[in-house]
């Protein structure tokens, strides 16, 4: 049964345990297997709380060696590294941030998102859905996240885009799409265009997504390539 998530302050379900309904009753994961188990637990349950989603989310301390073999940057790109399907219920991923590295305004495809940062600090700017064609996008809110904090976002708060803001320091985050979507939309943030957007991963479980480049050429391997590279990020200026 797909699970329905709910807010705190709408009606949750009596067959729902109690634990799942009191975002106060988090215990925080040791570490990232624990902290997985915990949202398959979660999820093994038909109505979920997402307050109670986000504060085990910010309840886990970033420790590095729990997912530094997740953690693979591009130098052109930022990268998204698929750590646990949950089931078909959820994606979660890590997601490799270069110095001013950022993604382009984009939806959620109807999904729910929680975006913790487990390394650097990030800026998300959320924006309004584009109310008139041809208008620029209007900005909602601006805000810093730092580290071990943890964002949410769904298509009712609105769109949003997420950068890097350091000349210095790479960044990471840790994100929990529910349910697991394939294809969302980027927005022209000068006119409110959108575009469909194919989302892909550049490793999944530690491993790159594409084969090393052979010495028989194939003769598709560029538009192979292009496939796979990241729709979402934002063009280099
Ligand atoms: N939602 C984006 C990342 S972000 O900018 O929130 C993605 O899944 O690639
Ligand atoms: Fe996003």
């Amino acid at each position: 049964m797909d699970n329905i998530l709910v807010h705190s302050d709408e009606h949750v379900g009596m067959r729902v345990p109690m634990k799942y309904r009191d975002e106060k009753a988090v215990v925080r994961p040791a570490n990232l297997v624990e902290l997985i188990a915990e949202v398959d637990k979660i999820f093994s349950e038909d109505t979920v709380n997402v307050d109670y989603v986000h504060a085990l989310m910010e309840s886990y301390k970033s420790n590095p060696a729990d997912w530094r073999a997740y953690a693979k940057f591009d130098p052109h790109r930022y990268t998204r590294n698929l750590v646990s399907e949950g089931n078909g219920k959820y994606n979660m991923m890590l997601l490799c941030w270069n110095e001013g590295q950022g993604s382009s305004i984009h939806d959620h495809a109807n999904s729910h998102c929680f975006m913790k940062v487990l390394q650097g600090s990030l800026i998300e700017t959320q924006y309004y859905w584009p109310a008139k064609k041809g208008q620029p996008m209007k900005r909602k809110q601006t805000t810093e996240l730092m580290l071990d904090q943890c964002a949410y976002i769904d298509d009712t708060i609105g769109l949003h885009r997420v950068e890097n803001p350091s000349h210095v320091d790479s960044a990471i985050t840790l994100h929990l799409y529910i349910p697991p979507y394939s294809e969302c939309h980027c927005f022209d943030e000068n006119t409110g265009k959108p575009r469909t957007a194919k989302v892909t991963f550049w490793s999944k479980y530690g491993q790159r997504t594409r084969e090393a480049p052979t010495e028989s050429a194939d003769p598709d391997s560029s538009k192979r390539d292009a496939d796979l590279r990241n729709a979402m990020a934002q063009p280099a200026p």
